[in-house]
Order: structure tokens, then C-alpha cells, then sequence
């Protein structure tokens, strides 16, 4: 582990002396501390941790003011206490990191470690020596359906799709191709209390032949044109009363946009050849891969369209930024799946072995958890055929047709070729996501840690 600065804002306790001893053993750091002789730390930004302990007890002195603890995001916070407590009642529960307050030296590594590694897997993205002490089934591992996820982010993009979806707003989804945006579009759509029991209807626009669009999307009469043998309710009449899920928005022709807007906005449509208008009610969620803020610009996605369909936005995190936890999980729920597909049977999981681990953990895969299900898939045909599963040939099989960052520019971070356009695009981001880091972050494909650097870096203060 690298030289690490925590921040311990102690209360009443004396836990910064225990919490000292134990770092000195388990990692290299540096101590900072507060207690409750001296005010809360106000110039925490400037101070540049990596890692914040708060007591219960501390934060309760300043409950009254939320700003005092607010100041901390971006850094990574451990809390020392119950976790009972209401005190953490404006942090998510996927977020809550709590030190029991009679921790010992192993409990604190773990969580140092669980953390810290959460933070940094983006840039690390290995396991970290000595991880056999957090075994997969000590992480919170979550299953909704089929969808399985457990780093933080999705946590909390998952908290977010259930909580947005319980209103009766249009959420976009944005995420790479592979990420899991239908599943994500599903959970939507059942969050809600009355549209969850109507129907969810997939469209995917890439597949719309441009002819019939509005037959497709607005339904048809029969006779409306040669070969409308019946009437079509179109998707948006099949949708009512349930959810709308239109995937790749960003592939819709532009002047198809402005035809679906006016349905939007109307809440009426007409069927091709008929004279009556009929009524739509329905709750849209749309998904793209493609930067529809870019599209704007370049004149090819409409900014009213945008405004109706994104009243709320959630971003899908590629599978490197959940990091290595989360592709381990993935792959070995894959490779059970698939191993019981394949067989037809029950069939128990071989050990995996530790070369397999250390290659998940460190590939990319670019295209994202379907990728991945793929070549769990292959390792599987390969068990089920060999009975082994052999280093040099698996590596063979695990490898073949892997493309690299460079070529699929999918997993490569934004790309500012000089300072000043970093700084305008960082500001641009920021103002179109109000200021919330979080959002800011998610949009521009970082954590909140370096967002927050690099709002520092470039004095930007919201
Ligand atoms: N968290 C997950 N748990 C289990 N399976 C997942 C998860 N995420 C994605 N998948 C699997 O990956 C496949 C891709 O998911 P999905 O089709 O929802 O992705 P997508 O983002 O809509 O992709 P595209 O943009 O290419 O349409 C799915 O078939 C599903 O099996």
C-alpha cells in the first residue's frame, strides 16, 4: 500500500491513538487528528486525505450543521460507532463504512483495505497483497433477478433507480454497451407503485426501419398502406398504463425526434390512416451509449427531446469502474450459470484458480459484462469438455478475440489534450449537473476523489 494521510475526527473516545497503532503495523500513514478540544475541521479540502474516521460522537457536537460533514465528499469516509445510529441519516446505506467503536488492528485493516481498494480500483485495479483476509462472501453482494452487483457504485445506482423510479419522472440511462442498460430500465419501470403492473415494452430505435416509424411507434388502421393486413396499436398505444423503454435513443433519425416529441408532449397520437387521435399514458425510460450532449452540439440530437426524456439521469458505470470485486463476482455467477446451462444439470463449480482471479481482475473487458459473460461462458464449454481447467490452454481460450481499449476507445478516460480545455470541459460538466459532484464525476467518467482534485486543481468551487 502506498503512503496513505487519514484524517481521524475524534470525539470523546480515544480511539486516534488505538487507530494510530494499528496503522503503523498494517500500512503506511500518516496521522492527522481532531478531537473534541479543538473545532470541527473546516479546511478539510485543503488538507488533501485520503481517508476520514469520524466518530459518532464527533459528528453529533455538529448534527446542526450539515455543511461541517458535506465539506468531506469526495474523500472516503470510515465512521467509528454503532451503525444503528441515526446520525448517518444523509449518507446512503450502500456508503456506510462503520468501524465498530471496540474495533481491533484486523477489523480495521479489513476495512481500510475494503475501502481503500474501492476507492482506488480504478487505478490500481489489482488485488491487493494479503486480500485473502476479505473473502467475496464478507462484501456485500446484492441480486435483483438475475442483476447482480456489489461495488459501491452500483449500490448506489441501483438505490437511485429505485428511488427515481418510484416517481412518475422520464429517467435516461446512460451507459456503455454491455453495461446491463435493460436490467437497469427494468428495475425503473418496477419501482413504480401503478406502472410496474402494466406492461414494459422494449423498442430498440437502432432497429427502426426509418419507413415505418411512425407506423411502429404510432400504430396503423388496417388498409393504411399495402401489406397493413390488421390494425397496429404501435408501441406507444402498447405501452399504456406500463413503461416505455426506448434503447438507443441516440440512434433515432433526427427529424423522427421531433414527431416523437410532439407525441410526448401531446400525450395523443394518430394512427396512420385513421382520423382519431387516441390518448397515451405511460412512463418513459430511455438508454443510450452515445454522448447526447455532443450530439446537441453537432446539431444531431435535439435539445427539446433531451429536456422531455432526461428529467432524471442515471449512468451505468463500466465494469472497470466498479473495479476487480465486481468482475470476480460477475465471472464466477457466469461461469456457475453457464456451467448449469451447459450440462442441464446441478452440476457443483470447480475451484477456480488463482491465476484465473488475477487475469479477471486485471482485464478490461471493454465490452462490458456481456464481454465478460462471454468468455466465463467459453471457460465453462472448455471445464465441462476437459474436466480441468489447464493455465496455458484456458489462457488461450480466455484471450482469443480480445480487443483492446485503444481500438474500442470504450474504456480509455477522457481525453483533454490541453489544460484549458480539461478546465471548460470540467466547468461544463459541472454546470449542466448543477454542481453535484456526484453526477459531475459519473458524467465525466471519474470518481469523486478525482473530480475533486481537479476542481481544486483548476479553482473551481461550487
Ligand atoms: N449486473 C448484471 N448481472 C447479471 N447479468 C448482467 C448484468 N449486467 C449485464 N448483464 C448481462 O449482460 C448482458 C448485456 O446486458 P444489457 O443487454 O442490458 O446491456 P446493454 O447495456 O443494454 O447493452 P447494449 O447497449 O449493447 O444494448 C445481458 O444479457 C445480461 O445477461
Amino acid at each position: 500500500m502506498n503512503m496513505i494521510r487519514v484524517l481521524v475526527w475524534e470525539g470523546q473516545h480515544d480511539f486516534a491513538k488505538r487507530l494510530e497503532r494499528c496503522l503503523s503495523q498494517h500500512a503506511d500513514a500518516e496521522v492527522i487528528r481532531y478531537d473534541d478540544e479543538v473545532d470541527h475541521p473546516s479546511s478539510m479540502e485543503a488538507m488533501d486525505v485520503d481517508i476520514v474516521f469520524i466518530s459518532t460522537t464527533a459528528l453529533r457536537r455538529y448534527e446542526k450543521n450539515h455543511l461541517a460533514w458535506k465539506r468531506i465528499e469526495g474523500v472516503p469516509v470510515i465512521w467509528v460507532g454503532s451503525g444503528e445510529q441515526s446520525i448517518y441519516a444523509t449518507t446512503p446505506l450502500s456508503e456506510r463504512v462503520v468501524l465498530p467503536a471496540y474495533f481491533n488492528c484486523a477489523s480495521l485493516s479489513a476495512v481500510l483495505k475494503h475501502t481503500l481498494h474501492t476507492v482506488t480500483q480504478g487505478a490500481t485495479d489489482r488485488p491487493l497483497p494479503g486480500d485473502d483476509a476479505i473473502s467475496l462472501t464478507e462484501l456485500p453482494m446484492a441480486k435483483d433477478g438475475d442483476f447482480v452487483y456489489q461495488s459501491p457504485c452500483m449500490h448506489r445506482l441501483v438505490g437511485n433507480a429505485r428511488l427515481y423510479g418510484a416517481l412518475s419522472v422520464n429517467v435516461l440511462i446512460r451507459g456503455a454497451s454491455g453495461t446491463g442498460k435493460e436490467y437497469v430500465a427494468r428495475l425503473v419501470a418496477d419501482s413504480h407503485p401503478e406502472y410496474r403492473s402494466g406492461p414494459f415494452v422494449p423498442v430498440n430505435c437502432a432497429a427502426i426501419p426509418d419507413a415505418l416509424f411512425e407506423s411502429l411507434f404510432f400504430g396503423h388502421v388496417r388498409g393504411a398502406f399495402t401489406g397493413a393486413v390488421r390494425d397496429h396499436p404501435g408501441f406507444l398505444r402498447e405501452a399504456n398504463n406500463g413503461t416505455l423503454y426506448l434503447d438507443e435513443i441516440g440512434d433515432l433519425p433526427f427529424y423522427q425526434q421531433v414527431k416523437l416529441l410532439r407525441a410526448l408532449e401531446d400525450g395523443v397520437i394518430h394512427p396512420v390512416g385513421s382520423n382519431e387521435t387516441m390518448r397515451i399514458n405511460f412512463r418513459l425510460v430511455t438508454a443510450t451509449n452515445r454522448p447526447l450532449i455532443n450530439m446537441i452540439r453537432e446539431g444531431t440530437f435535439r435539445l427539446d427531446l433531451y429536456h422531455r426524456i432526461s428529467v432524471v439521469e442515471l449512468y451505468i458505470p463500466t465494469l472497470q469502474e466498479r473495479g476487480g470485486d465486481e468482475k470476480w463476482l460477475l465471472f464466477t455467477h457466469a461461469f456457475r450459470l453457464a456451467l448449469e446451462k451447459f450440462s442441464g444439470d446441478d452440476i457443483a463449480s470447480p475451484e477456480l484458480p488463482g491465476w484465473l482471479k488475477d487475469w479477471v481482475y486485471t482485464s478490461q473487458f471493454p465490452g462490458n459484462v456481456r464481454e465478460l459473460f462471454n468468455r466465463a461462458a467459453r471457460l465453462a464449454a472448455f471445464y465441462l469438455g476437459h474436466g480441468v481447467l489447464e493455465q496455458t490452454e484456458c489462457m488461450h481460450l480466455l484471450r482469443a478475440g480480445e480487443i483492446d481499449c485503444e481500438t474500442t476507445g470504450v474504456c480509455a478516460p477522457p481525453d483533454f489534450s490541453t489544460r484549458a480545455e480539461e478546465r471548460s470541459q470540467v466547468l461544463d460538466a459541472l454546470e449542466k449537473n448543477q454542481w453535484r459532484r456526484l453526477e459531475t464525476a459519473e458524467a465525466l467518467g471519474w470518481s469523486r476523489k478525482t473530480l475533486w482534485l481537479k476542481m481544486k486543481k483548476y479553482g473551481l468551487s461550487g
